[in-house]
């Protein structure tokens, strides 16, 4: 890859920029899954190659651990770890509380579990991931594939007692398959619209059998980094109360993005 990002591409690599500056050397850091993890990775892969950085990763999937491992990190397990300074992650809607939506690309499961383990989340976003209220983005419910229309039917029953459910929850699809997760489970995509109470929607939907997880991260996430395809970040710590801008410019380096030169 060379010359210029699409907007979208840089507004997600400015927030990844930006999130290296709270990576120090000798951390134990979850790593994400997603477009927008991917380019923190590929940052932090130039950190450890150019800088001499030392950090051990936990990624969240498949796919992040073989992107770690090719740009140069140094990888383990959460077991092996036991406990992470931060994990950095992106998300696929953020509110004003920094409740999150998680899931669309399916790794939810490893994903809340390396992030509850962390004493500190921080999610990188393009400026698109911002709402007032969680619930056009379908949300992801990871449930095993025993029994699996029974599961839905009851979620779908449970979510129309409690008047939430927008529309049917649907089975992810991998071509005209089932789309099946790390963990070899199913997704269930809930198309709800609008989430009035995602803190007593996450407690309601993890009581139905069969369901593993749901993709609401509620009071998870400390630190969401903003990026503007202008190349502007912001920076909002909840734990603090803090929002500060900031600038980061995209330099062209094609050790950065060799991943994506093939
Ligand atoms: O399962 C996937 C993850 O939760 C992602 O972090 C989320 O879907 C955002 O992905 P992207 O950065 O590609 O928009």
């Amino acid at each position: 890859m060379s010359g210029q990002l699409s907007p979208i591409d840089t507004a997600k690599f400015v927030a990844a920029k930006r999130a290296c500056d709270f990576v120090e050397d000798g951390m134990r850091l979850g790593l994400g899954t997603g477009s927008t993890a991917a380019w923190l990775v590929r940052c932090l892969g130039e950190m450890v190659r150019e800088d001499g950085l030392r950090i051990t990763g936990v990624p969240t999937s498949v796919r992040t651990a073989e992107l770690a491992r090719q740009v140069g990190i140094t990888v383990t397990s959460l077991d092996e770890a036991k406990w992470l300074d931060l994990t950095i992650d992106g998300a696929d809607e953020v509110d004003p509380e920094l409740n999150l939506i998680k899931g669309g690309g399916g790794a939810l499961l490893q994903e809340k579990i390396v992030a509850t383990a962390s004493d500190r989340m921080l999610v990188i976003a393009d400026v698109s991931k911002q709402v007032q209220a969680l619930g056009a983005f379908p949300l992801p419910i990871e449930v095993v594939p025993f029994g699996w229309r029974t599961t839905k039917a009851l979620i779908e029953e449970t979510l129309t007692s409690l008047d939430v459910l927008g529309d049917q929850a649907s089975l992810r699809l991998n071509g005209d398959q089932a789309y099946v997760t790390d963990e070899g489970n199913y997704i269930l995509d809930l198309h709800l619209g609008r989430i009035g109470n995602p803190r007593q929607l996450a407690l309601v939907v993890n009581q139905i059998p069969g369901v593993v997880e749901n993709g609401l991260f509620i009071d998870i996430c400390d630190v969401v980094i903003t990026g503007h395809g202008s190349g502007k970040v912001e920076v909002r710590d909840i734990n603090t109360g803090t929002t500060e801008e900031d600038r980061i410019e995209f330099v062209d380096n094609s050790n950065l993005f060799s991943d994506l030169n093939d």
